[in-house]
């Protein structure tokens, strides 16, 4: 079993990974520290896991939300079945939440646990390789507004993390590709070694190798542990955690959310990040290339949807959570495993990488 712990004084909390450790209750029981349960998942996970997760859980009291699956229902009146079901099975502040489900059940169940009688504990659960390797991670919780991605939300750091590889057995391909997105950031943005061996090993990943996904779901963990414990509430460096995305959350919004997933919007995001990159003059077209190639190795988009134009994602972009005092800053990088938060790229100059990446006049 891989081990790390996301060191955040008080509030650290270990990251268990490794097949089968969901039915190894005397690891993880411990981080439930009252009797109430909630288990938070959807109507896709919960037939195939919510029994074995209950099975662990016999000594508790617990009650479950099952939650519609899908991107589209990531909203607050959704989040609201949550709180109708605490409060209906009168869970007080000594309840634990656990997230059984893919980045869109972790964020909302880790809202509702930051929110719940003002603050609750939770676990988290990660069902999909995105939620293993980045969302379970970090504490960033929340949901969607029409107009803008995770844009009501708070940072609420789980009690621990457990990532059970057997459960990507029963994941989509479509579903393990977006995820491969956001394990290919790391390498980009703070890992170059970590980029290399995945160079050298994509191809089994793409397999679904479990020695080697553990490895790159650990490696993945560590990047962002690391870059968390220095910056909890993104003051800073945790910025260069969203390269891609700036660029990916428009196109999920624009899109309608769903219809791109977010590592594939992100993919796409990533290929432009790269391209404004080497237009600023910051990345050797080398590097660009290298990236590009691994994002179509795991079956990621790397071009925009051609329906959008230049204004709209001008005006999408314009609303994102980095923006400061009205200016955009977008990730950019500076060398493999070297990321910038900068503010130096021209509207000019990013419309005319998004023109020439085929967006729409
Ligand atoms: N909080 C963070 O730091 C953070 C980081 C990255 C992404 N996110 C958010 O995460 C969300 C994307 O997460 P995601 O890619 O996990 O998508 P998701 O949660 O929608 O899950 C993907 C799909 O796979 C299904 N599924 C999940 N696990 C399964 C399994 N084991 N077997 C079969 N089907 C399974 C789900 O029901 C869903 O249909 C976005 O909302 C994104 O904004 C948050
Ligand atoms: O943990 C972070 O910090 C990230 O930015 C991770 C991203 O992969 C993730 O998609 C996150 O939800 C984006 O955050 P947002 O603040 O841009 O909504
Ligand atoms: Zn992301």
């Amino acid at each position: 079993m891989k081990h790390l712990e996301l060191d955040l004084g008080a509030r650290s909390y270990p990251i268990f990974i490794a097949p089968g450790i969901l039915g190894d209750g005397a690891l993880w029981l411990k981080y439930i520290r009252g009797q109430q349960v909630c288990i938070v998942s959807n109507d896709t996970i919960a037939p195939l896991y919510l029994a074995s997760l209950k099975q662990q859980l016999a000594d508790k009291s617990v009650c479950e939300v099952i939650l519609p699956d899908g991107e589209s229902h990531k909203t607050l009146a959704v989040l609201e079945n949550i709180f109708d079901t605490l409060l209906q099975a009168n869970h007080n502040r000594s309840t634990t939440l656990i997230a059984l489900g893919g980045g869109v059940v972790g964020d909302m169940c880790g809202f509702a646990a930051a929110c719940y009688q003002r603050g609750v504990q939770f676990i988290q659960i990660p069902t999909t390789l995105l939620a293993m390797v980045d969302s379970s991670v970090g504490g960033k919780t929340g949901v969607n507004h029409p107009l803008g991605k995770n844009m009501i939300g708070a940072f609420h750091q789980p009690n621990c993390v457990l990532a059970d590889l057997n459960l990507l057995n029963t994941l989509p391909d479509r579903e393990f590709s977006a995820g491969m997105a956001e394990v290919i950031k790391y390498g980009l943005i703070c890992d170059a070694d970590f980029f290399v061996w995945l160079e050298q090993n994509m191809s089994a990943l793409m397999g679904r190798d479990t020695e080697l996904l553990s490895e790159a779901v650990y490696r993945c963990c560590v990047n962002k542990a690391n870059v968390v414990a220095d910056d909890e509430r993104e003051g800073g460096r945790r910025a260069i955690l969203n390269l891609g995305h700036t660029f990916g959350h428009a196109i999920e919004t624009a899109e309608g959310y769903g219809n791109w997933l977010h590592g594939e919007a992100v993919a796409a995001g990533t290929a432009l990040a790269l391209a404004l990159s080497v237009k600023m003059g910051w990345l050797p077209p080398e590097v660009e290339k290298r990236g590009l190639a691994l994002l179509v190795q795991a079956d990621l988009p790397i071009a925009p949807p051609p329906n959008m134009n230049v204004d709209q994602f001008l005006q999408l972009m314009g609303r994102d959570k980095k923006v400061l005092d009205g200016q955009l800053r977008l990730i950019l990088l500076t060398g493999l495993g070297e990321a910038v938060v900068s503010s130096e790229a021209s509207v000019e100059i990013i419309s005319q990488v998004l023109l020439a990446a085929g967006v729409g006049a």
